[in-house]
């Protein structure tokens, strides 16, 4: 990702997590839509660690609120695997990239760019980690 506003907001709110995310980059790939999501989605799968729980960004996937995202994660993070989350390109995750995933999880069911989908997911994953632990940062303000 080159530095820049989306950079930035990824930066700061994993700067935050314990433990950090680790981020791995696949090059965009060339050729038809189809033939863009099936490379992408090859170097994705070949990049994922093995017997890791994985969780695909999907628009159509289940979308929890905060404190739901925070239960999950204490159950994906009870399982032992460690947790990979995968982001797609421009034209979006290829279908055996979405066999694979073990969960699919939404952000809303608005479209949003990968590189904003990053620093979003990184702010959800602090928010969970606060709530988890209690830390004022979520202000839950309804009933
Ligand atoms: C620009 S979007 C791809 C759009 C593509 N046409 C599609 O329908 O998937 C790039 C990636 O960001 C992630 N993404 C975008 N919006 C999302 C949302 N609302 N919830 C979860 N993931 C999202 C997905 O991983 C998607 O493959």
């Amino acid at each position: 990702m080159k530095p820049g506003p989306e950079a930035a907001l990824f930066a700061q709110h994993n700067a935050r997590l314990r433990p950090p995310l680790t981020v791995r980059e696949i090059p965009e790939a060339r050729g038809s839509a189809a033939e863009v999501r099936r490379r992408e989605g090859a170097a994705l799968l070949d990049a994922l660690p093995a017997g890791a729980l994985a969780v695909a960004l999907d628009l159509g996937g289940h979308a929890p609120d905060s404190e739901g995202l925070a239960e999950l994660l204490g159950r994906w993070e009870a399982s032992g695997k460690a947790l990979a989350f995968i982001i797609g390109g421009a034209e979006g995750l290829d279908p055996a990239v979405q066999a694979r995933a073990d969960q699919r999880l939404s952000l809303g069911p608005m479209t949003w760019p990968h590189f904003l989908v990053r620093g979003l997911l990184a702010e959800q994953l602090y928010r969970a980690q606060a709530i988890r632990t209690g830390h004022p940062y979520h202000r839950a303000w309804r009933p």
